[in-house]
């Protein structure tokens, strides 16, 4: 499935059917770049290794072919490509690139990583393994954030936008879209991950944004982990795509996630909650009212029902759930009923 041209590629899409072999297999008889003679085209290459990756079992067989030779001749998608580029013969240096960057799909390697970068609301970010790839669906968290923040004319930190916090920054798609979208705002990003915090600030460099965001190395599980957060205190919200898989469904993710994602971005523990408690735990103190927004699996709203109802803390409600594209209770709003003090 796609969106806006690009792959629609979820987490929670479950586990794919696997059909194919080892990997030693991935290097077959029957691959395009045998042909020596350089007088493939565009087309014709998209062609082939569209059927290859449908032989092997890879998801998104055609998108995957057809993302991998578009960004070979120097385009972001191949319905871009001018038609005379996708027929006219592609050069042997074209055909051995498109020979190695898909052969590397077939391993199953994320096309994200494969091509280096991806777009996350309109913000072309740089991808490294095994920093977490951001999913569309986390696009529709940041919508509710704008939203709530256009609502509420009153946020805003010393320097007239919301000061926000992200926990789990990743690769940054959530606070450089803030700060992309709210010329004003400010963030302090933190994750507990080097990966994340060197992708992060690379990131915002590449856009030009370093100067509104702070990216601090932090666990947030770990005792005492929030004092550093402290002098920023308050904050106007906190905004979060946690780690939310329950544990015993790691080994259902597709091959693409578990070969090459970092399960640190994706492991809640037993029932996914583990991050999720922190934040809620740990957020009061520094929070002014506006609230907690979390990405979530479709389990959590009533965990975290339950588990707000039974916390001696009754500083917290949840206020508010939306769901997915696909129906799905996905993002909640956990607000603040008492203001900071
Ligand atoms: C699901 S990823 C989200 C990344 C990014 N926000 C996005 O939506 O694309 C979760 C992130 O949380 C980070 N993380 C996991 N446990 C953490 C912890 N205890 N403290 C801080 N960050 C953590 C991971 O390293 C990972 O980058």
């Amino acid at each position: 499935m796609k969106l806006g041209g690009r792959m629609w590629w979820t987490l929670l899409s479950g586990p794919r059917r696997r059909r194919g072999g080892p990997l030693s297999r991935a290097f077959g008889s029957q691959q395009p770049h045998s042909h020596p003679t350089g007088e493939s085209s565009a087309t014709e290459l998209v062609r082939r290794w569209t059927e290859i990756f449908e032989k092997r079992g890879i998801p998104e067989a055609q998108e995957s072919s057809e993302y991998i030779v578009a960004h070979v001749l120097g385009a972001k998608t191949f319905q871009s490509l001018k038609p005379v580029c996708r027929t006219k013969p592609l050069t042997p240096q074209q055909l051995h690139d498109i020979h190695e960057l898909c052969s590397l799909r077939l391993q199953r390697m994320p096309v994200q990583y494969i091509l280096g970068d991806w777009d996350f609301r309109g913000l072309n970010l740089k991808m490294t393994p095994p920093v977490f790839i951001p999913r569309p669906e986390t696009e529709e968290l940041v919508e509710w954030v704008l939203e709530e923040v256009a609502q509420r004319p009153h946020v805003a930190g010393t320097q007239g936008g919301p000061l926000i916090l992200e926990v789990g920054c990743g690769s940054g798609a959530v606070s450089l879209s803030l700060l992309n979208e709210l010329p004003e705002s400010q963030v302090i990003a933190v994750d507990k991950e080097e990966a994340a915090i060197r992708l992060t600030r690379d990131n915002a460099r590449r856009l030009r944004l370093q100067d509104r965001i702070r990216v601090i190395p932090l666990d947030v599980t770990s005792e005492g982990s929030w004092t550093p957060l402290l002098p920023w205190a308050p904050l106007d919200l906190v905004v979060s795509n946690p780690p939310y898989v329950f544990y015993q469904d790691m080994e259902q993710l597709a091959p693409e996630i578990l070969r090459y994602e970092d399960p640190v971005a994706l492991d809640g523990g037993e029932e996914g909650m583990d991050v999720i408690c922190s934040i809620l735990t740990l957020a009061p103190r520094i929070l002014k009212d506006c609230g907690i927004f979390l990405e979530v699996d479709p389990r959590h709203p009533e965990l975290v029902g339950s588990w707000l109802q039974s916390w001696p803390n009754p500083s917290l409600r949840l206020v508010a759930l939306r769901q997915d594209l696909c129906g799905r209770p996905r993002f909640l709003h956990v607000q603040k009923s008492r203001p900071y003090v």
